[in-house]
C-alpha cells in the first residue's frame, strides 16, 4: 500500500484507528472455546465489528507464536480475512544480521513463502542498517522502526544522550538514509505525547504508529494535536480496550461501540489538526 492509498483511506473513513489483534486464548469469551479455531473465530467477529471504523489492523505476533503451529494457522486465516483496503502491520519487532533479517522479511512479506502478506512489520533499529535494509527490498512494503516506545523501560536506552542527543533522535536521523516517508514509519508511544511535537520537527512527513491509548492511558487528543501533519501522519493503535471491551457474548458489539467512539473523536481531530 502506498502513502497516498493510506491517506486516501484515512480521509474517506475519517479514521486513523489501528485495531490491535492481540488475541489471547486465555482472555477470549468462553463460548468461543468450542469452535475449531477459537482465535480465528474471535478475530473474525472483531474484524466484522470494527472494519468500518478503522483503517488498519495490527496482530501482535507474540500472541500467535505462543500457540505454535495452530497460532500461525489462526494468523494466516486472520490475514486472509482482513480486507485489502486495510493496512496490516505485523507487530513482531524483528531485526538481526542481514541474511537472517532477509528471512524475517520473507516471513511477513512473501505469501509464496509463508502464506503471509503484511503491508508492514515493526523492526528494532539497534543492529543498524544491514539489519533493516533487507525488509526494504520488498516493493511497496513498509518498515516501522521502534523510536520512542510506550513502556517506562524504553527510557533505559532510548533517552540516553549521545553527542547531546537522545538515542531515539539518533535513530530518527540515521534511518533517514535508509528510506523516506513513503516506506518507513516510526513507533512513538502515546504515553510520550510531550515529545511528539519535537519528533515532528525531525520527521515532519513520516507516519507514526502510536500505541498506548486505552489500556496504557495515552491521550488521543494530545497525540493528535502534537502529532498530526497535513497527511494525518498517524496510525493510533488500541488493542485491549477494544477487543476485550466485554468478555461475554456481546464482545463484538462492545468492541464496535468502542471503535466507533474512537473514530468519531478522530473525525473531529482530522478536521481540526489535519490542515493541508
Ligand atoms: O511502544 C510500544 C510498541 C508496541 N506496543 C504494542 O502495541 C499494543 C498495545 O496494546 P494495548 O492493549 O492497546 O495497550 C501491544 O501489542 C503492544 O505490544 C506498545 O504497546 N508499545
Amino acid at each position: 500500500m502506498t502513502y497516498k492509498n493510506l491517506f486516501d483511506h484515512i480521509s474517506s473513513k475519517k479514521s486513523y484507528l489501528c485495531v490491535g489483534l492481540d488475541t489471547d486464548i486465555r482472555k477470549i469469551p468462553s463460548h468461543l472455546l468450542s469452535e475449531p479455531d477459537p482465535v480465528f473465530a474471535f478475530n473474525k467477529q472483531i474484524i466484522d465489528a470494527t472494519v468500518d471504523y478503522c483503517v488498519s489492523y495490527k496482530p501482535n505476533i507474540a500472541f500467535y507464536e505462543a500457540m505454535g503451529g495452530k497460532g500461525w494457522e489462526s494468523l494466516q486465516k486472520t490475514m486472509e480475512y482482513i480486507p485489502d483496503s486495510h493496512f496490516t502491520i505485523a507487530d513482531a519487532k524483528r531485526g538481526d544480521i542481514g541474511n537472517t533479517s532477509g528471512l524475517y522479511a520473507r516471513t511477513f512479506f512473501d505469501p509464496s513463502s509463508s502464506g503471509l502478506n503484511f503491508d508492514a512489520v515493526t523492526v528494532a533499529p539497534y543492529m543498524g542498517s544491514d539489519s533493516v535494509l533487507p525488509f526494504l527490498e520488498f516493493e511497496n512494503k513498509w518498515v516501522i522502526l521502534l523510536a520512542l516506545t510506550s513502556n517506562s523501560g524504553g527510557a533505559d536506552f532510548q533517552r540516553l544522550e549521545i553527542d547531546g542527543k537522545p538515542l531515539y533522535e539518533q535513530v530518527l536521523a540515521k534511518s533517514q538514509e535508509w528510506a523516506g516517508a513513503d516506506r518507513m514509519m516510526y513507533v512513538v508511544g502515546a504515553t510520550q505525547a510531550r515529545d511528539i511535537a519535537h519528533i515532528r520537527t525531525i520527521i515532519p512527513d513520516h507516519f507514526l504508529l502510536v500505541p498506548g491509548v486505552g489500556a496504557q492511558g495515552g491521550n488521543l487528543e494530545e497525540v493528535s494535536r502534537f502529532g498530526m501533519n497535513s497527511h494525518c501522519g498517524l496510525l493510533i493503535n488500541a488493542s485491549r480496550s477494544i477487543i476485550y471491551a466485554s468478555n461475554g457474548t456481546d464482545f463484538a458489539q462492545k468492541a464496535q461501540n468502542e471503535a466507533k467512539s474512537i473514530q468519531q473523536e478522530m473525525a473531529v481531530y482530522l478536521d481540526k489538526y489535519c490542515v493541508q
